[in-house]
């Protein structure tokens, strides 16, 4: 006999949101008990299953989260990040937390969340992007002190409905290699005479364009060489399926604040 977890997901309606409604309603371990969505969402009220494209399930979207929930699943917005948040915090719900472009203030008070339930937040829950980020740490540590400098660039790739630039994603990146490396300016794009490229910076470039649901490029340039870590989503079922492994890791953990790394044991 399998253990089953009720599942909420916020931000049902969204995107991201009808990815995991579909992969969890299949997925024996899980019980979909709950679809939030905005207040005055036009969601509200409708088969949850009718929005995801998989005809009704019985799960009706709501603005409000029910009893009997083990773990919620954000993908929303900054406000229905730190509005989820607060409410798992105030019931000792684990949460995974995926949302993108809070504050940093937004997110202090999310991790806050941590005090009082398990928390897992990351910025992509994708396996094979979180894996890049230890490829590229060690990149940063083989070539920080390459006499003739290491030039470090990020360019992401989105949809054009993404509302946040650069992704959180591409600002991981970015920190990971700082970490390693020591840059401490980060600069977005570049334009009109902007002189010679000092070695402390990272720059970034946020593309927006059609469909693409997400691509990363860790560029290190040298002189003679270039070496890039690319990473490239096909579809949103990369994070989804994420989402749903932290899901069923953080309503096994006392609380605390996890990552993707501690989730996929990397
Ligand atoms: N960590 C990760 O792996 C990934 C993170 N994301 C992030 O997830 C977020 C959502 O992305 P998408 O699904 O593409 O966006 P979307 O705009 O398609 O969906 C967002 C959904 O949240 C709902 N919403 C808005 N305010 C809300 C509130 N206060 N409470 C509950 N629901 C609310 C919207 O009505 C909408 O249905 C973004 O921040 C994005 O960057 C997206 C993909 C992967
Ligand atoms: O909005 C998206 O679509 C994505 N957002 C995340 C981010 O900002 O890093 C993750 C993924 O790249 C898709």
């Amino acid at each position: 006999m399998l253990d089953q977890f009720n599942i909420a997901i916020n931000g049902a309606a969204g995107r991201m949101g009808q990815r995991l409604i579909v992969l969890s309603h299949e997925d024996p371990e899980l019980n979909l008990v709950a679809a939030i969505d905005a207040p005055g969402s036009p969601s509200i009220g409708k088969d949850v299953g009718q929005i995801a494209g998989i005809g009704d399930i019985g799960v009706v979207v709501t603005s409000a989260l029910p009893d009997r929930v083990d773990v919620v699943i954000d993908f929303s917005t900054p406000d229905g990040a730190i509005a989820i948040s607060q409410v798992c915090a105030e019931r000792r719900i684990p949460l995974v937390e995926a949302t993108t472009g809070l504050t940093e203030s937004q997110r202090e008070s999310v991790i806050a969340t941590s005090q009082e339930t398990a928390l897992v937040i990351a910025p992509s829950m994708s396996l094979a992007v979180n894996l890049a980020m230890k490829l590229v740490a060690e990149a940063g540590r083989a070539l920080k002190n390459l006499p003739g400098g290491v030039d470090v660039e990020i360019i992401e790739r989105h949809h054009r409905f993404k509302e946040d630039a650069p992704s959180g994603t591409a600002l991981k990146f970015g920190e990971v290699v700082a970490q390693e490396m020591g840059q401490t300016d980060h600069v977005h794009g570049r334009e009109g005479r902007s002189g010679q490229r000092p070695q402390s910076e990272i720059g970034y470039h946020a593309l927006r364009t059609g469909d693409n649901v997400g691509e990363h490029q860790i560029v290190f340039g040298m002189m003679g060489e270039t070496l890039e870590v690319y990473v490239r989503g096909h579809t949103r079922d990369s994070y989804a399926y994420g989402a749903l492994t932290a899901a069923k890791f953080v309503c096994k953990q006392p609380a605390g604040l996890y990552s993707m790394q501690d989730v996929l044991n990397l």
